[in-house]
């Protein structure tokens, strides 16, 4: 089984804590010992938003803002990467290809962001497509996609299941500026559609549940279903 573990940087870094990126990387690496092919994808969390902040009252522009949230993606892949054993690879891949490659060899590779416009949602989403992975899992920080913030809003509903294309129009009205909230980004939400990829999200926080979702598709998120398919994954049933 092949799979694409999208850690947002909330879950992964929300402050610089050893432990808890060591809690990630152990997930990790069981899933690899297991016998999954993985990709990770690692987003910049409250750092990114910080820099993003300071750099935005200085006058950057939003191209500017997005290099500096993909440079914090990259610090928090290698602190993702040093937390793993010998079977990753000890590059940040910096494009699909390296990335699809060291999965090709055997390692577990660890990408941040790739280029201004989109977040590290759209890495894992556009990776998942290349490598043609069996499921995408996100790990964020809301318990799914919901039909309104579950932060701000109390009356927010969670989809437990949504297609491809309602994602899309959930997504849609959602901000796109550098260091925005919401549970997928929009590019995300459209390879995701193109791509019929079978997609989880979930909340992230204890990677343990990434772990179950990915092993007994057991979580409590929101699956995104690719049209044309019925609920049951074809490689849980097989497992
Ligand atoms: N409709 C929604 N459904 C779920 N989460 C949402 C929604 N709208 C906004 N959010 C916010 O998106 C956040 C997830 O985005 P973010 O903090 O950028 O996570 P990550 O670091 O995992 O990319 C959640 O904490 C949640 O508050
Ligand atoms: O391929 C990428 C990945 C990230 N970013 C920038 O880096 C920030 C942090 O990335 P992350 O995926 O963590 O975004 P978040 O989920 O926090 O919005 C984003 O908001 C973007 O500004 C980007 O421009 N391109």
């Amino acid at each position: 089984m092949r799979v694409v573990v999208s850690i947002g940087g909330s879950v992964l870094a929300p402050d610089l804590d050893a432990r808890r990126v060591e809690g990630h990387a152990a997930v990790v690496e069981r899933l690899a010992r297991e016998g999954v092919e993985l990709g990770a994808v690692v987003g910049g969390g409250g750092v990114a938003r910080d820099y993003i902040t300071a750099a935005r009252d200085l006058g950057a522009n939003e191209v500017q803002l997005d290099q500096i949230g993909i440079d914090v993606t990259r610090i928090n892949a290698r602190l993702l990467i040093a937390a793993l054993g010998p079977k990753v690879d000890p590059k940040v891949a910096h494009d699909y290809e390296e990335a699809g490659d060291s999965i090709r060899r055997g390692d577990i590779s660890v990408m941040g962001g790739v280029m201004p416009g989109q977040t590290t949602d759209a890495v894992a989403a556009a990776l998942a497509e290349y490598v043609d992975a069996d499921l995408l899992v996100y790990g964020t920080s809301a318990d799914g996609v919901f039909d309104a913030d579950p932060s701000t809003d109390a009356d927010a509903t969670k989809f437990e299941e949504l297609s491809a294309s309602e994602l899309v129009d959930v997504i849609a009205p959602m901000s796109r500026d550098a260091g925005a909230s919401a549970p997928v980004d929009l590019l995300a939400a459209k390879l995701i559609e193109r791509s019929g990829m079978r997609t989880i999200v979930l909340d992230g926080t204890d990677p343990e549940r990434i772990e179950h979702a990915v092993m007994r598709g057991e979580h409590s998120g929101t699956d995104i279903i690719p049209e044309g398919t019925d609920d049951e994954p074809s490689y849980w049933a097989q497992r």
